[in-house]
């Protein structure tokens, strides 16, 4: 089974070895509770770099929401266990007190970019985002770091942390990994409630018909309206957003005249589910 190690001095003595040997380090970052869209990072970057760190930490300061934080599954053994056939050098599984120790007092913010979307929705969620996640490149070294397009607002918020701050880490988009029937996978999938499972995929139905839609030309509006009407007919209790983005910098858009992403988040069963696909 594949090291753990649970502090940084640990993790560094080991860092030490393989930057002397000129080695390539990637590292994913995760909240645990993995599943096959976390292997799928892991596989790129096994295919990419010479060593692999898997970073496990449900970070407290990105959750808005305490009931939240406390629901978030935790499957170390698990996630042990799933990782073992990919023979990653390091499994990196800090104690908080690796991460914020007494007396803590630093954010790191990215303005602009998280102004709408999960930002709207998610009071402070991606200053904890860029809080960590500048603290696992800086405690890995990485030279990649691999994030899921399943976050896309998230991926494109630490693309721009790492480059604002010169941070040497170049940050590696995956595609999203989905269920038979659409459903992209999270770690949250598991709290939808059973009678409610069969529903998720009306989420991302809706958002590839108005894909189509917006490919043939038909108003946005119009579009917007229809899907939200079939998703919330679907049996979700909410649509948070669903909007048209650049895929580059996520501005508005109301024509397709540069690549697109559709964005959305929704609430089923209690949870929150979000999805983005690429336009145009
Ligand atoms: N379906 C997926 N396909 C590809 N990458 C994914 C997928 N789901 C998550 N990831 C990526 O895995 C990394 C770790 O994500 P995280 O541990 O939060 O899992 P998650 O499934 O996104 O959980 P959550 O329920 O918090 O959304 C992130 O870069 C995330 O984008
Ligand atoms: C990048 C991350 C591991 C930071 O806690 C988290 O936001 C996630 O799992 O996507
Ligand atoms: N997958 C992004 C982490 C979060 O939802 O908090």
């Amino acid at each position: 089974m594949t090291e753990m190690l649970r502090s940084k001095a640990e993790l560094r003595a080991r860092l030490a070895g393989w930057k002397r040997a000129g080695e390539t380090v990637g590292v994913v970052p995760t909240m645990g509770a993995l599943h096959a869209g976390h292997l799928s990072l892991v596989e790129a970057a096994k295919a990419e770099c010479d060593r692999v760190i898997v970073t496990i930490f449900v970070n407290p300061k990105q959750f808005n929401n305490a009931s939240d934080l406390e629901n978030y599954p935790r499957t170390e053994h698990a996630d042990a266990e799933k990782l073992a056939p990919y023979a990653v050098d390091v499994i990196y599984v800090p104690g908080p007190e690796e991460i914020y120790p007494e007396g803590f007092a630093t954010s790191v913010a990215v303005s602009g970019l998280t102004d709408g979307l999960c930002g709207a929705f998610r009071p402070g969620h991606f200053d904890g985002v860029t809080t960590v996640v500048s603290k696992l490149f800086l405690q890995t070294g990485a030279d990649r770091a691999y994030f899921g397009e399943k976050d896309y607002q998230q991926l494109q918020v630490v693309r721009r942390m790492a480059r604002d701050l010169d941070i040497p880490v170049e940050v590696i988009g995956c595609e999203t990994v989905r269920e038979p029937d659409g459903l992209a996978l999270s770690s949250r999938n598991v709290l939808l409630p059973e009678a409610t499972r069969a529903a998720a995929p009306v989420l991302n139905r809706a958002m590839v018909a108005m894909a189509e839609g917006l490919r043939t030309g038909a108003d946005l509006a119009t579009l917007k309206a229809q899907a939200e009407a079939a998703i919330l007919a679907g049996g979700f209790e909410r649509v948070e957003y669903l909007e048209l983005r650049a895929a580059d910098g996520l501005a508005p858009m109301t024509t397709l005249d540069r690549p697109a992403r559709l964005l959305a988040a929704a609430w089923l069963g209690g949870v929150r589910l979000i999805d983005n696909i690429p336009v145009g």
